[in-house]
């Protein structure tokens, strides 16, 4: 809990600090939320159910869809754009046997209504600010950028029909999981021909915008939006962790502009976020075509990733004082004591049983306390009671006003 509330901190922290407002939704949704035809993933591992009133629900795989209602929803009170995030636990349906987890958290931002590339631009600048803010520099990770519209632009050329498209998505973002027979079996299953096949190969092996142009042109916009980027990146400075890489197509079917991934660059985890433009999915369910782009970040692949580099700071409890009463008697006194100090903000222990001193030392250990406080009756006759410090074993009776003001005594 220490870790996750850690790295959630440092999520909500980056969010803060772009402005962006937290929503939240419910983990069980209607199974239809999350029921797309493109063969993902995602979809084929719901872990979904029928409740007692007979409903078809899911645990969310995702929380895109989630937003999506959200904003129909909520329609005409919003005022737009919207500035999104949320930090959820989201569910999958995975066989044990794979002994992978069914559930993790994951942090997204959202921003709804703005057209232009900026939208992706200030994404990606937040990615890149909670990196650096972990201490995480670009020779660690990098944000390989795409946009769908290249794969577009070959597939129309082969004739390949649209509704297609999201499916051929699926496939090909699992070009570097897949032997290459199995991608083009997959596709060919989707009436995608051989040449059609290759051109997407070649088309993905694309390293530079320049290329780029000369295979679609400027007609799609996906070259000019990827040069804007990248001109936006050098102006928010941090030009250094993105690279254009045409091969990135993400698994989602609903992405149909941009799209981004973060890897780390010893090239030994899985993708750490990713996320793209989505600018159909308000439609998709019934709502005005409504521009939209976001990104998801989970929090395992950043934690592995974390401690490789050896960069988790020690999470560790921090008390104040930790109070013991050596008698029975003088649990009350020690009580008092306990409340005075915490209502002026210290963090204490209170020990609430009958237990030695020995035990409080280990305990304190534990808290990394850094005073004790002895309550015993010759001292509390006298209105005072000792205070030692842990890590010097200084020690002096002070009285309960001066324990708390903190005046009127040292004990180093
Ligand atoms: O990123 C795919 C995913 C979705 C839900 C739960 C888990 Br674990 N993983």
């Amino acid at each position: 809990m220490r870790l996750r509330n850690w790295l959630f901190h440092n999520f909500r922290e980056v969010s803060r600090l772009f402005a962006f407002e937290e929503i939240d939704f419910p983990v069980l949704e209607s199974e239809a939320l999350f029921v797309r035809k493109a063969g993902e993933e995602i979809t084929q591992q719901l872990y979904n159910f029928e409740d007692k009133g007979g409903r078809r629900v899911a645990l969310r795989p995702e929380l895109t869809p989630s937003l999506a209602r959200l904003v129909l929803q909520k329609g005409k009170a919003l005022s737009f754009p919207l500035k999104w995030f949320t930090i959820g636990q989201c569910w999958r349906y995975e066989r044990m046997t794979r002994g992978r987890r069914r559930e993790h958290y994951q942090w997204n931002m959202d921003i709804i209504g703005v057209p232009g590339i900026e939208a992706e631009a200030e994404l990606l600048s937040a990615l890149v600010t909670f990196f650096k803010n972990m201490g995480i520099t670009s020779n660690d990770v990098g944000i390989k950028i795409s946009n769908r519209k290249v794969l577009q632009a070959v597939l129309s050329r082969h004739n390949v029909p649209d509704d297609s498209f999201a499916a051929v998505c699926v496939i090909v973002d699992k070009i570097e999981k897949l032997p290459q027979d199995e991608i083009k079996k997959e596709l060919s299953m989707l009436g995608v021909t051989i040449e059609a096949v290759n051109g997407i190969l070649d088309a993905l092996s694309i390293r530079s915008l320049d290329e780029l142009e000369d295979l679609i042109g400027p007609e799609s916009g996906a070259v000019a939006d990827l040069k804007q980027l990248l001109n936006l990146a050098n102006a928010y400075g941090y030009d250094d962790w993105v690279h254009f890489d045409a091969s990135i197509v993400r698994g989602l079917a609903y992405y149909t502009g941009t799209v981004f991934e973060g890897f780390d660059k010893e090239g030994r985890l899985r993708a750490i976020c990713g996320g793209g433009r989505y600018d159909r999915l308000l439609a998709t369910f019934g709502g005005p075509e409504t521009p939209a782009c976001g990104f998801g970040f989970g929090d395992a692949v950043i934690l592995e990733l974390l401690k490789e580099k050896g960069i988790i700071p020690s999470l560790r409890l921090e008390a104040d004082y930790i109070v013991i009463a050596l008698e029975d008697h003088l649990r009350q006194p020690a009580s008092t004591i306990a409340a005075r100090l915490r209502s002026t903000g210290h963090v204490v222990d209170l020990v609430l049983e009958n237990k030695r001193l020995k035990w409080a030392f280990r305990q304190a250990e534990r808290l990394n306390a850094k005073r004790m406080i002895l309550v015993g009756s010759s001292e509390w006759e006298k209105g005072t009671v000792r205070v030692k410090d842990l890590s010097s074993g200084d020690e002096c009776d002070v009285t309960l006003d001066d324990l708390v003001t903190q005046q009127n005594y040292k004990v180093s």
